[in-house]
């Protein structure tokens, strides 16, 4: 069932007799989930009106079990598929391994694939196929009509991220031309009327139906909509807050898990925390804490961090049995919704998320950890009790609960928007303001969006996808600034290198943090071995140059993040793969190699000519400043160009964040010396003198 070359998900590869039980086992189980009682009824709104939105608690078996219902329903004959998108790619693997193993006794082992960025597990067998929702807005790019698809369902809709706001603009538009499509919105926590209304407008009537009824409905007609509720979770979760608010999450996460761990029955620990660097710190305090704690325990505590930019190998372990040992996997929100960690009866909940924000004053996104929504802290909640009864231990009082937002601001509020204006151009939606969208860009936001578009040469001045740059920039798996710089790497002869860059820019936490002085003045001794003078940028191509980074051990030794270069070695296999593909199929992709400074300067200027909307340029009083919105910024000391890097007039950098010692202000992170001559030539080239010259002056 599976394309050549490709491994199957553990649950999927071949059946061996006991598998088969573990199957029916399953399907049994599957069977007592609260969404059983509505089975009937939801197959009858399907055939009755084409949006359904579909409101149940977590755990209620929504995700794995609408998508059962409609293929026993009929939904996939014909060819047809049913398609689920997912805001995670993560979710969408581990749904369609569970669904397929609840499936594949009775309809194959090849009925339930996924496709996610870089990983496609479909073929024409596939009937139900999980998607990230930026997969399907990109296969919408090829087949505008979403042909193959009887049914798009949208899960975790509250989460309102880009890709699933394009999404339902576009279902909406897709809807009218094809009369058979069916489209199913499901949450735990949405405004159902807000989605209904959004589709069926004034004009249709929309519908809610009797939440306690099990058997169809009998009014409406088919171009309606319909709201289902589905009542009740297969196992209680008892909520539990601080009574004061605690002063370090980091501290009370460790010690509570500790308690848990001593106290409660068996059992795994979920713990969820904003950032990797949190986890990572957390994991390591509390292995302190627990070797200095010489109690007998009656089972051994295992530690493990969950979050996107680990390794797949590693991702994987959380859902690993560890026999006669209780795990306590730190996550991000990587976990928060649509995934089941077997054996979690305990969650802690520090209340934060490290949330993408716009500002239009300073003309940056900033990077900012705040608290959760009260949607989203129910579903980390909701990670607890999906096997058996649950706690969840909220690391803030009743009170801050009361006070979180009901849901995270929709991320087309927040976020720059070039990426969302390419896929829109590219789907031939050139009046953006004029698409139905739920919630309409603000305008600061895509004016900022075209004017980076529009100096990156994606697209021209009358706001039209420029060929050979902004088609391809659309269809990128990578965002702009790095995409731009891959296709300039094509130019300049050094894509091994600039793949490199671009893979190591995706995770976070390249090098492990010094955390006291004795710890930096070590670090830099490390790191001096193979830092490049430029700054990060250089840096990160110049790990990838040598080979020793696959060694474990001379990583630590070298203050490298082994898990960060894993998953980043990653992501260069997929992105190469990809820009074999762009240039016709090579094998060889070009590469000048690093360390010399005529090949330094190419890898630079490639990298320049994608982030030429993140230059800074020293003033007067010794502080850099933002060519593009004059903002006054420090070097974060992350980089390794505030320690190492060769003083020059002008930098890039990766993207902003707010600076922990100055507050308002930004920092800079990833940053590399590069020549301001470079910014001259490249306006010149596009003849927009006049624009960048303002820069340049200065
Ligand atoms: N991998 C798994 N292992 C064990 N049980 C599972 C697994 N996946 C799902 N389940 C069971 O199925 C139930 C329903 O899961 P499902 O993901 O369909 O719920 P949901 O309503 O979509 O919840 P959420 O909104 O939290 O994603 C879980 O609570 C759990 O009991």
């Amino acid at each position: 069932m599976w394309k050549p070359g490709n491994s199957a998900p553990d649950s999927l590869r071949g059946e061996a007799p006991s598998e088969v039980n573990s199957q029916m086992f399953q399907a049994s189980l599957a069977s007592t989930l609260p969404i059983n009682v509505h089975r009937r009824q939801i197959l009858y709104a399907l055939e009755k009106h084409k949006v359904v939105v579909i409101v149940g608690e977590t755990g209620s078996g929504k995700s794995t079990q609408i998508p059962r219902f409609l293929l026993e329903g009929g939904w996939c004959e014909k060819n047809y598929q049913v398609v689920c998108s997912q805001p995670r790619r993560l979710a969408a693997v581990k749904l369609a391994e569970r669904v397929g193993s609840e499936v594949r006794f009775k309809h194959g082992a090849g009925a339930v694939g996924y496709k996610v960025r870089f990983d496609d597990q479909t073929d024409s067998q596939t009937k139900i196929k999980f998607v990230t929702d930026g997969i399907l807005v990109r296969e919408s790019l090829s087949d505008p009509l979403l042909d193959d698809y009887s049914v798009c369902i949208v899960d975790e809709a509250h989460e309102r991220n880009l890709n699933q706001d394009v999404l339902f603009g576009l279902l909406k538009k897709i809807r009218k031309r094809r009369p058979n499509l069916r489209i199913i919105v499901c949450s735990a926590t949405i405004d159902a009327e807000a989605f209904l209304n959004f589709f069926c407008g004034d004009k249709e009537k929309a519908k809610v139906e009797n939440t306690t009824l099990a058997g169809p409905s009998t009014s409406g007609d088919a171009s309606d909509g319909v709201i289902i509720s589905v009542d009740g979770r297969q196992h209680p979760v008892e909520s539990m807050y601080l009574i004061e608010p605690c002063s370090n999450y980091l501290e009370s996460s460790c010690s509570t898990v500790l308690s848990i761990h001593e106290s409660e029955p068996d059992g795994d620990i979920l713990i969820f925390l904003p950032t990797a660097d949190d986890i990572e710190r957390c994991i390591a305090m509390t292995d302190d804490m627990q070797k200095q704690n010489k109690s007998p325990k009656k089972l051994q505590l295992v530690l493990m961090p969950l979050y996107a930019a680990l390794p797949v190998h590693l991702q994987k372990m959380p859902f690993t049995p560890t026999p006669n040992k209780r795990k306590a996997i730190f996550a991000t929100s990587i976990a928060e919704t649509s995934i089941t960690l077997p054996r979690v009866k305990y969650v802690v909940d520090a209340g934060f998320v490290k949330l993408p924000f716009f500002d239009a004053d300073k003309g940056f996104e900033r990077l900012v950890v705040t608290n959760v929504s009260k949607a989203s802290a129910n579903q980390r909640a909701g990670r607890a009790g999906r096997t058996s009864p649950g706690k969840c231990y909220r690391l803030y009082p009743h009170s801050s609960f009361l006070q979180f937002p009901d849901q995270t601001p929709p991320e087309i509020s927040r976020t720059p928007l070039s990426s969302f204006i390419l896929t829109m151009k590219a789907l031939g939606i050139d009046n953006i303001m004029k698409f139905d969208l739920l919630t309409p860009p603000s305008v600061e936001s895509m004016c900022f969006a075209l004017e980076e578009l529009f100096a990156i040469g994606a697209i021209d001045e009358k706001c039209a996808l420029v060929e050979g740059v902004g088609d391809l920039l659309a269809e990128f798996p990578v965002e702009v600034k790095l995409g731009r710089s891959l296709l300039a790497a094509f130019e300049f002869g050094c894509v091994e290198e600039v793949i490199s860059v671009a893979a190591a820019s995706q995770v976070q936490n390249v090098f492990h943090y010094a955390r006291n002085p004795a710890q930096k003045q070590n670090r830099d001794a490390a790191v001096s071995e193979y830092v490049h003078n430029s700054g990060d940028h250089l840096t990160f191509a110049n790990i990838f140059d040598d080979q020793q980074w696959k060694d474990g051990n001379l990583c630590r030794e070298r203050y490298l993040n082994f898990r960060a270069l894993q998953k980043a070695n990653e992501v260069r296999g997929q992105l190469r793969g990809y820009c074999r593909r762009l240039a016709g199929g090579v094998k060889n992709l070009p590469s000048v190699g690093v360390g010399e400074e005529e090949s330094d300067v190419l890898i630079l200027k490639a990298l320049t000519k994608g982030h030429i909307f993140n230059v800074a340029k020293i003033s007067s009083d010794g502080k850099y400043r933002t060519l593009r919105g004059d903002n006054t910024v420090t070097v974060s000391p992350m980089s390794l160009y505030s320690s190492f890097g060769k003083y020059s007039e002008y930098i890039i950098f990766s993207y902003t964040e707010d600076d922990p010692r100055n507050f308002g202000q930004l920092q800079l992170v990833n940053c590399s010396a590069i020549n301001g001559q470079w910014l001259a030539e490249e306006a010149k080239d596009k003849q927009q003198k006049g624009q960048f010259s303002l820069f340049v002056q200065r």
